[in-house]
């Protein structure tokens, strides 16, 4: 599976480790940046992540800022996006699971590398289930319908 990875300058590090991780998994891996702790601005890399996985070239983002949070905002503007901060295991599950995310998002400065990696771990093992899930999404991509173009 292709996974694509991006990160403000307050979420490269973690990004690195996480890339380095996923590599080692087996997962082919496309870094769209940042590449150093050069302060810079997550909507940058949020958006090129969430154009990516919208356009089919990837099944699957991750990405990371100082909390995931203004990352994940910029990626949640992309229709079609479905992006998860996430700061424990369990909800890394549900987010695919229930929410069936696209794209994953970590804070830096919120999670260790050892949490962080569990959660992408927990993520990427977890199926969407479908059914009664799907009727939400179905509800929220009807919302976006209305305010996003
Ligand atoms: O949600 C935003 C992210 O956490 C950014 O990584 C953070 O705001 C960057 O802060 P600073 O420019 O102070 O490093």
């Amino acid at each position: 599976m292709k996974i694509a990875i991006g990160s403000d300058h307050g979420g490269y590090l973690l990004k690195e480790e996480i890339k380095k991780h996923l590599i080692q998994k087996g997962y082919e891996v496309v870094d769209f940046g940042t590449n150093s702790t050069d302060s810079c601005d997550y909507p940058d890399f949020g958006y090129a992540v969430a154009k990516a996985v919208v356009n089919n070239e990837f099944e699957t983002g991750i990405l990371c800022c100082g909390t995931g949070i203004g990352i994940s905002i910029s990626a949640n503007k992309v229709k079609g996006i479905r992006c998860a901060v996430v700061s424990d295991t369990f909800s890394a599950k549900m987010a695919k699971a229930h929410n069936n995310a696209n794209i994953l998002a970590l804070g830096e400065r919120v999670v260790g590398k050892g949490l962080a990696l569990e959660i992408v771990d927990a993520f990427m093992s977890s199926e969407f289930e479908g059914e009664r899930h799907q009727r939400r999404l179905d509800k929220i991509a009807k919302i976006e319908q209305k305010y996003l173009k």
